[in-house]
């Protein structure tokens, strides 16, 4: 199951309090369940394999049964609709191979993601919001809500989307002399509050308020300081080799153990999103259209677009 095929919601909101936060429970046990039977599945022979959507490709290491998803959208990986279904593919068919853990990684040189597409939020209609919204919603939940051992080989900038998904998996390395962060605030926008849980799990409070608040975008080494990236790595092979490391340390673990404790921790914001994703949707269809944040984007992209020329 995708946990993106989440609970009823709509049934969910026409019920009382007590009735809806039953129904979040039963969709936590389904939930729960599903990742259960599918890590019980995990047990059984690996298989070699390499696959591909349009915009990401999966390559499972025959020899470790660690499968490397890699986002490939030049030139910075920013997230589209298409990236963002094509890693929810992705993330369903690595979750159904027997694959030991997750590896999310970008075949750019520099870069990561550069998190959601501006061009898909500028001059559009409210649908297209609404899609754009929804997808990035769905990819977000498919990796922080995986119960397979995840880590971030981020071998380039990661900034809002890009951080994002960074801060979904359990384990993040990163090369030298880059960029992590949320930055919205600088945007002038406010990241609603699920999108910064995986930020808010890996910092101390004070130091994500802060950074937060300031739209702070941490350098690989400020990154290592806080704790935002765990290590860092001199190469996209290193990263990923010290990413291998890192799943590999649960060989001896019990799967369906780890797995559901890592659930147990996460649960609580995956509850919590899960009772505001309908609402959330509307709020960014809202703050998006504004005519000052419209105009605001136009501004962001021609200078992006400037500072590319020279
Ligand atoms: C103003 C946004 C308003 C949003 C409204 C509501 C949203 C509410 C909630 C917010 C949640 C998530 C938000 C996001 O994820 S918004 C995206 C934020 N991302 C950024 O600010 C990153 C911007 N990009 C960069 O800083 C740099 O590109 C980079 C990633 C550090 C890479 O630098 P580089 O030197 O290697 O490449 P560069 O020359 O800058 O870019 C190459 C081309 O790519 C285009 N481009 C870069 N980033 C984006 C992007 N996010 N969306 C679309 N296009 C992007 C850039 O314009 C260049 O294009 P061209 O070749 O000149 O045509």
């Amino acid at each position: 199951m995708k946990l993106s095929s989440r609970i009823p919601f709509r049934l969910a909101l026409k019920q009382t309090p007590e009735q809806r936060s039953s129904s979040i429970d039963t969709y936590q046990r389904t939930m729960l369940h599903s990742n259960l039977l599918r890590l019980v599945a995990r047990g059984g022979p690996k298989r070699l394999m390499s696959t591909a959507t349009k915009l990401t490709t999966v390559e499972v290491n025959d020899k470790t049964g660690i499968a490397t998803l890699t986002m490939n959208r030049p030139p910075v990986n920013s997230q589209n609709v298409q990236l963002l279904e094509d890693l929810q593919k992705s993330i369903t068919e690595i979750e159904n191979n027997k694959s030991r853990g997750l590896i999310l990684t970008s075949a750019m040189s520099n870069v990561f993601s550069a998190g959601l597409d501006i061009h898909e939020m500028y001059n559009t209609n409210e649908e297209r919001l609404r899609i754009v919204w929804t997808e990035l919603q769905n990819a977000w939940i498919a990796l922080y809500g995986s119960s397979l051992p995840t880590a971030a080989a981020i071998n380039g900038h990661a900034p809002a989307g890009g951080c994002l998904l960074a801060t979904a998996c359990e384990y993040r390395v990163m090369v030298p002399n880059c960029r992590i962060g949320l930055n919205e605030t600088q945007l002038g926008i406010i990241a609603p509050k699920w999108l910064m849980s995986g930020f808010l799990n890996v910092l101390p409070k004070r130091v994500a308020e802060r950074a937060l608040t300031q739209g702070r975008m941490f350098t690989t080494q400020e990154a290592f300081e806080v704790g935002l990236v765990d290590e860092i790595a001199n190469s996209k092979e290193e990263a990923l080799e010290k990413c291998s490391a890192f799943i590999g340390s649960f060989a001896k673990v019990n799967s369906l153990a780890r797995g559901l404790t890592k659930l147990q921790f996460r649960a609580e914001n995956i509850k919590e999103f899960e009772k505001i994703r309908e609402k959330d949707v509307a709020n960014f269809i809202a703050l998006a259209s504004r005519p000052e944040i419209q105009k605001d984007m136009g501004i962001y992209l021609e200078n992006l677009k400037k500072k590319g020329k020279k």
